[in-house]
């Protein structure tokens, strides 16, 4: 089904802090992504997992550490050289006057445009598929600014998928979906096979979807294993302050969250 013919990348953040002001808000994290694999960052809100994602995306310097993808080091690599490897889903939807959904997602073929001319129905029909993969073809001509939230978020999905990266590194991909989009997206990034780093909140989805999964308390890693190595009731008691039972889902064999005191 697809057309991505991607070779899946390593990502491999090294011992990264971050200081935002005089705050220490990620203190030496570790995680290194195989390829091919997909692990979910879990963790409460101000936990730090945006920050982490924004270092892999090299949109933030880390103070200390450093994030290297298949070896180089991203804050060495050209903005464009990063962008055809890595594609990012950021957690704020970016603010696109006049341009349309298509437009938005054809951007993802920006970094492999070289000079004038180039391959431009190649380019056309990759963000066409992406934008299929997403179902939201048949909205390719309206305005970006004018859709709903769930339909921004899938756009920009398909903007990250267009870019045909190794490495995807999603904040929040789930955001702002429905239930049969919020499975379909996670469905369509396992199926790509592409390297994939992705903040997630919904623990049930972590556990269905996620090979690993990375739990951020305070700038730190607190856990990392399989779903069924972290998701735990001493765990999640400790992390969120939350009293859960956990279960299997009867299909799956994934571990399942339920709430309740
Ligand atoms: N630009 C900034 N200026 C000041 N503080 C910041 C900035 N960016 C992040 N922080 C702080 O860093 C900490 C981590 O924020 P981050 O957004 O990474 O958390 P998160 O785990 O993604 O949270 P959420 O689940 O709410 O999205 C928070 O305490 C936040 O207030």
């Amino acid at each position: 089904m697809s057309h991505h013919e991607v070779r899946a990348a390593e990502l491999d953040i090294r011992d990264v802090s971050c200081t935002v002001g005089e705050r220490e808000v990620l203190s030496r994290v570790s995680l290194t992504v195989a390829p091919g694999e997909m692990v979910g960052v879990v963790g409460p809100n101000g936990a730090g997992k945006s920050t982490l994602l924004r270092t892999a995306y090299r949109q933030l310097r880390p103070s200390r550490g450093r994030v290297l993808l298949d070896g180089t080091d991203v804050f060495r690599m050209s903005r464009r050289s990063l962008a055809r490897r890595l594609a990012a889903l950021p957690q704020e939807f970016p603010a696109e006057f006049e341009l349309t959904a298509h437009d938005v997602a054809a951007m993802g073929r920006v970094p492999h445009q070289r000079g004038i001319g180039g391959d431009r129905l190649g380019d056309e029909r990759i963000t066409t598929v992406s934008l299929e993969m997403v179902e939201m073809a048949e909205s390719a001509h309206r305005p970006f600014d004018r859709l709903s939230g769930g339909e921004k978020q899938r756009v920009l999905i398909a903007r990250a998928l267009a870019q045909e990266p190794g490495v995807l590194v999603l904040d929040e991909p789930t955001n702002h979906l429905d239930m049969r989009h919020q499975f379909d997206v996670l469905t369509l990034v396992r199926r790509l096979n592409v390297t994939t780093l992705a903040a997630l909140h919904d623990l049930n989805l972590a556990a269905r979807f996620c090979d690993r999964i990375c739990v951020l308390a305070a700038g730190e890693v607190v856990a990392l294993g399989t779903p069924v190595e972290v998701l735990t009731e001493p765990l999640l008691s400790e992390v969120y302050g939350v009293h859960t039972e956990i279960g299997t889902h009867p299909r799956t064999g994934a571990p399942t969250v339920l709430f309740g005191n």
